[in-house]
C-alpha cells in the first residue's frame, strides 16, 4: 500500500510545532532519536525529517508529496509549488533593515549599497521590481551582525518580535513579505497519494478550525435571550437549553478566537451571567 511522504524541519523553529500537529492529527510517528526517517503507526504516512532549506527540491523533484515549511523558503526556493494550506504558526516577515543611526530616504537609499542576505532571490526581485541596484552579499546565519563589522550596510532577513534587529542597532525599513508555516505540496504527487493528502488535510482544517475558536457557556435570564443570541455566531446557531430554575437558560455557542474579548464584552454588556470559555481540539464541519 503506498504512504504519504512529508517533509518536516528536522530541527529549528518549525520542528515542533510541525510534530504537534500531525500529533493533533492523530498521527502516531514511530520516533527513534536522531532517525532521518520514520513512519507512522496509525496513518499511511513516512516523515523525512530534512534542513527546512533543503525542503524545497525534495518537492520539485517529487522525492517527498509534501513538507511543512515556511512560506519565505518557498517563496526563495520554490516558487512553483503549490500551497494546499496555511498552518498559522512561525508568523514572521522578511524585510530590510540599515543601521538605527542613518536618515532612511526611501528604496534609492539601496542604489550601490551592499545589502547582507540569506535569500538573495527574493530581494533580487524585489530590488529588480523597483529598479534599484544594489550588491548583494550573501550569507547563511546571523546577518544582523554585518552592518557592525563593516560587511553590508544594510540586511534583509527575517523580523519577528524585532528584537535581533535591536540588539544589533538596526531599524526595519522595507517589509518585502509576511510568511508563515505552510503545507506544501509536490507537483508530482501521485492520484494515490493525493487522496491520502485530502484525508491528512481534512485533519489538519479540522485541527487548525479548533485552535481558532473557542466555545462558551453561559447562563441567560429569557427575557435577554433574543438579544444574546444576536451576537452569538455559533455553527448553526446557539444551542439553548432551560436550567432547572425557571426563567433562566443555558446557551451554548462557538465563537472565533480572534473577535473573543469584543464578544464575551458584549455578552456581558447584555446581560450574560456565569461566562465559561473552553478550548476546542477538533471542528468537523
Ligand atoms: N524569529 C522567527 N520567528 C518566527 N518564525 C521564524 C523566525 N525565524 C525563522 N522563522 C520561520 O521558521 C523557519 C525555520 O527557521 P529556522 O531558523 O529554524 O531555520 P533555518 O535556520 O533557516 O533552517 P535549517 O537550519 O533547518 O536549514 C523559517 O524559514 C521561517 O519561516
Ligand atoms: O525578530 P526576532 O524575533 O528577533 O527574530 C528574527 C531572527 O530569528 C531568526 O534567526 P535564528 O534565531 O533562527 O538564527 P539564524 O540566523 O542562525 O537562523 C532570523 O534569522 C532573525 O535573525
Ligand atoms: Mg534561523
Amino acid at each position: 500500500m503506498s504512504k504519504l511522504r512529508i517533509a518536516i524541519q528536522k530541527s529549528g523553529r518549525l520542528n515542533e510545532d510541525s510534530l504537534a500537529i500531525l500529533k493533533e492529527c492523530g498521527i502516531s510517528i514511530d520516533n527513534g532519536k536522531d532517525q532521518l526517517k520514520a513512519n507512522a503507526s496509525n496513518f499511511p504516512l513516512e516523515v523525512f525529517y530534512l534542513r527546512n532549506g533543503d525542503i524545497p527540491q525534495y518537492l520539485k523533484d517529487g522525492v517527498v508529496d509534501i513538507a511543512i515549511i515556511g512560506e519565505n523558503v518557498l517563496i526563495e526556493k520554490g516558487q512553483d509549488i503549490a500551497i494546499a494550506e496555511r498552518l498559522g504558526f512561525s508568523k514572521c516577515k522578511v524585510s530590510l533593515a540599515i543601521p538605527k543611526n542613518q536618515k532612511y530616504t526611501g528604496l534609492s537609499y539601496f542604489n550601490d549599497k551592499r545589502i547582507a542576505t540569506s535569500y538573495p532571490n527574493t530581494i533580487q526581485n524585489y530590488l529588480d521590481q523597483k529598479g534599484i541596484k544594489s550588491q548583494l552579499h550573501i550569507i547563511n546565519g546571523s546577518v544582523e551582525i554585518a552592518p557592525n563589522i563593516g560587511l553590508a550596510d544594510g540586511i534583509c532577513d527575517i523580523v519577528s518580535s524585532g528584537s535581533t534587529l535591536f540588539k544589533n542597532n538596526l531599524k526595519e525599513v522595507e517589509v518585502l513579505l509576511t510568511s508563515e508555516a505552510v503545507l506544501a505540496v509536490s507537483a508530482k504527487i501521485s492520484a494515490e497519494n493525493q487522496q491520502l493528502l485530502n484525508k491528512l488535510q481534512f485533519r489538519i482544517q479540522s485541527v487548525l478550525k479548533g485552535r481558532n475558536s473557542k466555545y462558551v457557556l453561559l447562563n441567560a435570564p429569557n427575557d435577554k435571550l433574543e438579544q444574546i443570541i444576536a451576537v452569538l455566531p455559533g455553527m448553526k446557531s446557539p444551542t439553548v437549553l432551560p436550567l432547572a430554575v425557571s426563567g433562566w437558560s443555558s446557551v451554548h455557542s462557538v465563537i472565533p478566537k480572534s473577535q473573543f474579548w469584543e464578544i464575551i464584552d458584549e455578552l456581558k454588556e447584555k446581560g450574560a451571567e456565569s461566562i465559561l470559555v473552553c478550548p476546542i481540539e477538533k471542528m468537523v464541519l
